[in-house]
């Protein structure tokens, strides 16, 4: 080793160190942001803040005055609460991330109403706070069992109007709020089929409809598709009192084609569910979803769990590494991202949390206008490119240097 392997080597120890502190901060910081507000001069702070998080239409962020009473709540049940004004302000928009609420070895039905219990003052937080679209964790209602493949976690499906769905229907209504429940379902009326299922909730507390996960990941340890199949749902977008949204769920933020449909079917706001671990994702985190509401024009929600569940009995992933009880750290992180390419701060890597913003819907339209993505798409190319991809003689379109195949002199 050469001394410059030597201090990379030295460098990535002590970075694996600080990187896997146990309570999921960033070297004692919850987030990012609060590691480089905390360390640099405010003059240095705003000048990086501008590149990382843009400007909302020319300006800077700024606070939105919230409730005494969401407040209240939120240092009661040590949930953080954090405020992003976007203007003008048209629609307030709130995400939930939490960890859950009880040891995977404890009753399945308790688990479940614990992780009620905890909601309950965060959902009584956006209402408090005029939210008017609010959108939970992916299968908010259940730890994240499907490292395990074990079918015993299956008991935790229900059908679209079941128990979770009938609790979120009752703050909907108290709220006049549109919720977005991403669950595991049971589909009765098909051979009792699972689903990873996103139900949205009108702001009368009716069901709207639902949206099915598109893409099922195969990668480290989330096995998913142990439990569901690919979604059957298309890329729906529902019309609501408060805007058009739709769900791209987790693993489909990889793939741009599923936020391009949300988008030709008239996206004003698409959320992002999601449960992932820092090993895995983290890069790829903050790049993917503000990509996202760049190239297509809209808002994204981007939602992720926190905390590390350990299961009682351990698994591995098949990729060699000795077996193991737990996923690793879900990092929360959840953000908004605009169309103008400006995103808020993240909520904690580790701790509860709503995030609330308010967004001008027009600003899709703007930008629209302003860069003309849609205008320039050229779809007709990718349409045509794509028939041919999907035949079987399919032959991909290179064009070799000849000097290549020459025979040398
Ligand atoms: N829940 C889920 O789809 N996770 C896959 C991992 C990832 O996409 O980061």
């Amino acid at each position: 080793m050469d001394k410059n392997e030597e201090e990379i080597a030295a460098q990535n120890g002590n970075l694996e160190e600080s990187s896997s502190t146990k309570d999921g901060s960033i070297c004692g910081y919850e987030s990012l942001h609060h590691l480089l507000s905390v360390n640099l001069k405010p003059h240095l702070y705003k000048e990086v803040s501008r590149l990382l998080i843009g400007l909302n239409c020319g300006k800077p962020l700024e606070l939105i005055a919230l409730p005494e009473a969401a407040k209240a709540l939120s240092s009661k049940h040590d949930f953080d609460l954090q405020e992003l004004l976007r203007e003008p302000q048209v629609v307030r928009v709130g995400l939930i991330q939490n960890s859950v609420a009880l040891p995977t070895t404890a009753p399945l039905l308790d688990q479940k109403r614990a992780i009620f219990q905890k909601l309950k003052p965060i959902i009584d937080s956006a209402g408090a706070s005029g939210v008017n679209i609010l959108c939970l964790q992916e299968a908010w209602m259940m730890p994240f069992a499907f490292c395990t493949r074990e079918k015993r976690w299956c008991e935790f499906a229900e059908p679209v109007d079941g128990e979770s769905t009938r609790f979120l229907q009752e703050y909907a209504r108290k709220y006049n709020m549109v919720i977005i429940s991403p669950i595991l379902e049971r589909d009765v009326n098909h051979g009792e089929t699972l689903w990873n299922t996103a139900i949205i909730i009108g702001n009368h507390g009716n069901i709207i409809g639902k949206h099915r996960k598109n893409h099922i990941p195969r990668v480290g340890d989330f096995n998913e598709s142990t439990y569901y199949m690919e979604g059957n749902t298309g890329h729906p977008v529902f019309e609501t009192a408060y805007g058009k949204i739709a769900v791209n769920i987790c693993y489909g933020r990889h793939h741009p084609m599923n936020w391009l449909a949300f988008g030709l079917n008239g996206a004003e706001i698409v959320f992002n569910p999601s449960a992932t671990v820092g090993e895995l994702s983290e890069p790829m985190w903050p790049i993917e979803a503000r990509n996202a509401a760049i190239a297509n024009s809209y808002f994204v929600g981007s939602i992720n769990r926190v905390g590390t569940e350990t299961f009682p009995n351990p698994f591995t992933s098949g990729d060699g590494k000795p077996q193991h009880a737990d996923f690793g750290h879900f990092y929360g992180s959840s953000h908004f991202s605009a169309p103008d390419a400006s995103c808020t701060p993240s909520l904690s890597r580790y701790k509860d949390g709503l995030l609330i913003s308010d967004m001008d819907l027009n600003l899709c339209r703007q930008l629209k206008d302003k860069w003309g993505f849609r205008m320039t798409a050229r779809y007709e190319l990718y349409a045509d490119l794509l028939a041919r991809y999907l035949k079987p003689d399919f032959e991909p379109q290179v064009i070799s240097d000849p000097l290549l195949h020459k025979k040398s002199l």
